[in-house]
This record gives structure tokens, C-alpha cells and sequence, in this order.
């Protein structure tokens, strides 16, 4: 849709800590019914952004905009309660002298009736509708978690700010209560912008993700795009186990063990990093002394002997020692494969599958 002001905007923000920038240049939006997550490892910023357009934190630089309306720019900035931002943090609290219902139902204007029917709602969204006349102190961590989760959803806030805000739930809900989340929102028409650590929780939530290092967004984009087409090793490494052959560029090419690869753009003489995830090699056995035959697709094979090999539940992780520099390289492989250690086998690189980087020094 063409002209439509994203619910959320944020343009070049910026916040120091004793001359140190924590969050540096951050720009991103969020349409309505869309969720972002802020993806990266602990203390790059992702906190801190949050902080500032939840209005609990001043930017040294740059502007939050709403529906296209700045709300603050660090030098005019409305009030977090002015907001009409719901939060959902990781140190979420429950007031301890109200009821669940009570604590649901606090953001709440109107008739007692209609606030009373909007927090049950609530409650059985999050399934937990047998506890409304509960206090906090009688529900575990988890299920107080979840009326946290309802209360923030309570007034149908234009926009959410979450901050890992399923840790605190055992395995089995998390999915279910993710799914729900999901749907409240994406009914709501709420723009959300999530914090997390966990590659899999954003794979799962994310309409879009930004990931982010040492307070930059260094990639944004769909899920499968950020998997599938990541802009440096580390981005590659972030969401998975990798494995990295290294090798020098002649002529646009450089050539492995694996065959040659492409590295257009790459000068005469500079090293590559060749990125490959361990689900992506094929293994193949040995015959007489050789592997299968060179492909295009798959490049020439190289011998490794197994180390060990592990079954994982749904993979089997298969261990080489290279026969070629004596590296270690990583295979997964669907369901069970347990090859016994020493054995010899031939582990071709997918092409289509590989990344290849500039070697950082
Ligand atoms: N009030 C503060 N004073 C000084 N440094 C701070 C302050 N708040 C945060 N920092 C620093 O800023 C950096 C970013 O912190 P932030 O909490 O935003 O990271 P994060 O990505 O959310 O990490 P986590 O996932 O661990 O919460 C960290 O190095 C942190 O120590």
C-alpha cells in the first residue's frame, strides 16, 4: 500500500554511554500487523533501542516517530505514559496487592462490565481464565508471566515493545502461547517490535528481522532472506554451526580441495572465507580409494576420516578430520547416521549452499 506512515519509526538512534555508543545509528519501521524482532547477542543494544522508544530512556540522537508523528527527538519528548506503547519486559512485575483481574484490567478505561468481559477474554487467551481472582504470589513464574503478557495486550496497544518476553516459560507452553501472541497481535493490527537472543524464536515470530552487533543493524530482511543470503561469516555463524575453508583468490576464483569457487570482485592474492552450515555437506562413501565424481553442482569431493559421531534426536552429527590439512569439518545428517571413527568418507560442499566472504584478518 502505497503512502501508508509506518505505525513505527525510528530514524539515526543514537545513545552513549560514558563516550562509548551502545546504540549507534539504529534506523528501522514497522508497519501495522507486522513484527520485527531485534536479533542479536547479549549487551549490542537491542535493550537500549527499546528503552528509548518506550520513552524510559532519552536518544542523544535521532527521532521515534508514530503513524508518521514524531513523539520524540530528544529534545521534545512525550511522556511514556502518552505513549500508547504496551511493554512486555523481561522483568516484567505484577502489582502483589491486586488480583489478576486487577492487574489485567489496570490500563482499562470504561464500564466495569466491559472491562471485567475484556480481561477474561484476556485470561482465556492466555489460558489461564481459572485464576482471575488469584494473586500474584499463588501462580508460578511462568503462568504470572502470562498475565503479564495479558495485561500488556489489555488495552490494544497501537504498538508493543517485547523483550524476550517468552524466556520465562517452560518449553512446552512457549510455542502455543508464542502462536497466540501472534495472533492477538496480528488481529490487533499492533505493530511489534521484538528483543531477542534466540535465532529461533525470530525465525518464528519475525515478519522481519533486524539483526544487530556492538549497537549497529548490520542486516534486515525476511527471515529466509537473513538465513539464505547472509551478509558476513558471523551473520552465517549466528544461527548455526558453520564450518570455514579458507583460500587464496586468482582470477575471480579460488580453489580448494572442494574444487573451485567463485569470488567475483575479490582482488589477485586476497584470502576468502568459504561458509558452508553442516546440514549442507553431502556425505559419500568411499570406493577403492576415491569418492564420487566431480559435479558442478556439488564440486570435487575430499576425504575426511570420522572422528565421532553423534545422534541428536532428528540429525545425526558426523565429525572428519580432513584428509588434506587435518582440519576438523562438521556434517549433520537427517535421522541416523553413525559412521564407526576411522572411517574413511567423501564430503562434497553444495554450491548454491555455500557463502564465500572476504577473510577478516
Ligand atoms: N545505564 C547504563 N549505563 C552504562 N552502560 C549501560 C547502561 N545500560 C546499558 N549499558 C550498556 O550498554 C550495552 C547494551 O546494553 P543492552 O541492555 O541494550 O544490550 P542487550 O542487547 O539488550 O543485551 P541483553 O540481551 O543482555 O539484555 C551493554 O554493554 C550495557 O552494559
Amino acid at each position: 500500500m502505497t503512502g501508508q506512515a509506518p505505525r513505527l519509526d525510528i530514524r539515526n538512534l543514537t545513545r552513549r554511554y560514558g563516550g562509548r555508543a551502545v546504540v549507534d545509528d539504529v534506523s528501522l519501521s514497522v508497519m501495522p500487523g507486522q513484527v520485527t524482532c531485534l536479533l542479536g547477542p547479549s549487551g549490542c543494544g537491542k535493550s537500549t533501542t527499546l528503552r528509548m522508544i518506550a520513552g524510559v530512556e532519552t536518544q542523544d540522537s535521532g527521532v521515534v516517530l508514530v503513524d508518521g508523528q514524531p513523539i520524540s527527538d530528544g529534545v521534545r519528548n512525550l511522556p511514556p505514559e502518552q505513549r500508547q506503547i504496551g511493554l512486555m519486559f523481561q522483568d516484567f512485575a505484577l502489582f502483589p496487592h491486586l488480583s489478576v483481574a486487577d492487574n489485567v484490567g489496570f490500563g482499562l478505561k470504561g464500564p466495569r462490565a466491559e472491562v471485567r468481559a475484556r480481561v477474561e477474554e484476556m485470561l482465556a487467551r492466555v489460558d489461564l481464565g481459572r485464576f482471575i481472582d488469584a494473586w500474584p504470589h499463588e501462580l508460578s513464574g511462568g503462568e504470572q508471566q502470562r498475565v503479564a503478557l495479558a495485561r500488556a495486550l489489555a488495552p490494544r496497544p497501537r504498538i508493543m515493545l517485547m523483550d524476550e518476553p517468552f524466556s520465562g516459560l517452560d518449553n512446552r507452553l512457549r510455542d502455543g502461547i508464542r502462536d497466540e501472541t501472534l495472533d492477538v497481535l496480528k488481529e490487533a493490527g499492533t505493530a511489534v517490535l521484538l528483543v531477542t537472543h534466540e535465532p529461533e524464536e525470530a525465525m518464528r515470530m519475525a515478519d522481519e528481522i533486524a539483526l544487530m552487533r556492538d549497537g549497529r543493524i548490520v542486516q534486515m530482511g525476511a527471515p529466509y532472506n537473513i538465513y539464505n543470503a547472509p551478509v558476513d561469516r558471523e551473520a552465517v555463524a549466528f544461527f548455526s554451526d558453520i564450518n570455514v575453508i579458507r583460500g587464496v583468490v586468482r582470477g575471480a576464483l579460488t580453489e580448494t580441495p572442494f574444487g573451485q569457487f567463485l569470488a567475483p570482485g575479490v582482488p589477485d592474492g586476497a584470502a576468502v572465507d568459504i561458509v558452508i552450515r553442516p546440514q549442507h555437506l553431502k556425505i559419500d562413501f568411499d570406493r577403492n580409494g576415491s569418492g564420487p565424481l566431480p559435479t558442478a553442482r556439488d564440486g570435487t569431493p575430499a576425504r575426511g576420516i570420522v572422528q565421532r559421531a553423534r545422534f541428536m534426536g532428528n540429525e545425526s552429527l558426523v565429525e572428519f578430520r580432513m584428509d588434506h590439512d587435518g582440519s576438523l569439518i562438521r556434517a549433520t545428517v537427517p535421522n541416523v547416521f553413525l559412521p564407526r571413527p576411522g572411517k574413511p568418507l567423501w564430503l562434497t560442499m553444495r554450491r548454491d549452499r555455500c557463502f564465500v566472504f572476504p577473510a577478516k584478518a
